[in-house]
């Protein structure tokens, strides 16, 4: 099957997990004839079938369920608190005496695996892992397009070898989470454009390009290079659907040459972001710090008060490096705007 079978636009809405990835941002999107994704990773079971329903309310195009593909892990009480102490700066600064530990350190993966088979969605999208040979089939069966994010060639052979109708090809430009699942993470540092023919090269199937793509002409630049279709995060973050809080969009709407950085110390697991205090203090330490999803419910009560306080400087600030020709509009018109660029080339 091809991706324009299912999304005649070749114009993928990349899922932003963090709440700011809204049904309404979705079905905006799919509605034009590009493809929404609603990131579901930090979503219970009840909240993924909650928002499909509102998804489904505002469209019938097809549209993509979006996973992290990943083991919950169990740490050590002793890392736990040392995690917790090295935070302390920061939650102290809050006047509070303890940081709140969660009742768990993320969803259960194999809970939303089958809340996903279940809402039966044209597409789903997985990241930071990669499904078995078995859950790939029982997708299949259930009539959903399945799709692998990579970040350096050898994942994208897994993905084909595995069963995956496409993979989407996450250069190192791309905001958010690394979705490294093979060797380090830090080794994953081709940018879109040296990625894209390596792994064009490598597989038969469809691969899509994301990191750093903005506008129509690096939609097409991607296309011509053999990509079926692009996806763009955070070009998105910055439409009036997503639910940016103000802080954050404000940084990202004025961004201009600040830099961004991959950094460990939000979550345990490399993304990009625009660099702050918060990046800059944790940096010595950073390789020391749990993995993610720990250091990401760790930190998560301190990006919701900073969030709060409108202190960017403690917030996950995450974005790609075109961070700075995001144009805020609504969804679909930021849609029309790329097609309309990519036929005036
Ligand atoms: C705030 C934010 C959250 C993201 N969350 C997810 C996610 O939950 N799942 C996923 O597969 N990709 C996620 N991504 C990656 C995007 O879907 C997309 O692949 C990436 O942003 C492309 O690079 P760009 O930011 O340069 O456009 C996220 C990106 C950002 C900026």
């Amino acid at each position: 099957m091809t991706l324009a079978s299912i999304f005649p636009h070749p114009i993928i809405q990349g899922p932003t997990a963090g709440g700011f990835n809204t049904p309404a941002q979705v079905a905006a999107v799919s509605n034009t004839g590009a493809l929404g994704s609603l990131a579901c990773c930090l979503l219970s079971p009840e909240a993924i079938r909650a928002q499909t329903a509102q998804i489904r309310a505002l469209t019938d195009r097809p549209f993509c369920l979006n996973f992290f593909a990943q083991e919950t892990p169990k740490p050590s009480a002793a890392e736990v608190e040392q995690a917790k102490e090295w935070l302390k700066p920061y939650w102290s600064s809050f006047g509070w005496t303890e940081l709140p530990t969660p009742a768990k350190w993320c969803e259960d993966f194999s809970a939303q695996f089958e809340t996903l088979i279940a809402l039966r969605p044209a597409v789903a999208s997985f990241t930071v892992g990669i499904l078995s040979v078995q859950q790939i089939q029982r997708l299949h069966d259930a009539g959903i397009f399945v799709i692998g994010t990579i970040t350096h060639v050898e994942e994208a052979i897994a993905w084909e070898s595995r069963g995956a109708d496409a993979v989407i090809a996450s250069g190192v430009e791309s905001g958010g989470h690394r979705g490294t699942f093979i060797g380090a993470q830090e080794d994953a540092k081709l940018g879109v454009f040296e990625l894209l023919p390596a792994v064009i090269a490598a597989v038969n199937i469809p691969v899509i390009a994301a990191g750093g793509i903005m506008d129509g002409a690096d939609i097409k630049r991607a296309l011509n290079a053999g990509a079926q279709a692009v996806q763009m995060g955070t070009a998105f973050l910055v439409t009036d659907e997503a639910t940016v809080n103000p802080a954050y969009r404000q940084r990202l709407l004025t961004a201009g040459d600040h830099p961004t950085r991959l950094t460990r110390a939000f979550s345990g697991r490399y993304a990009r972001g625009l660099e702050n205090r918060f990046m800059r203090e944790m940096a010595a330490i950073e390789r020391q710090l749990p993995p993610y999803p720990v250091q990401n419910a760790l930190t998560s009560p301190i990006r919701a008060e900073a969030a709060k306080r409108g202190e960017s400087e403690l917030m996950s600030l995450w974005c790609g490096t075109g961070v700075a020709r995001a144009r805020p509009m609504p969804a679909a018109k930021l849609v029309e705007t790329l097609l309309a660029e990519i036929s005036a080339i």
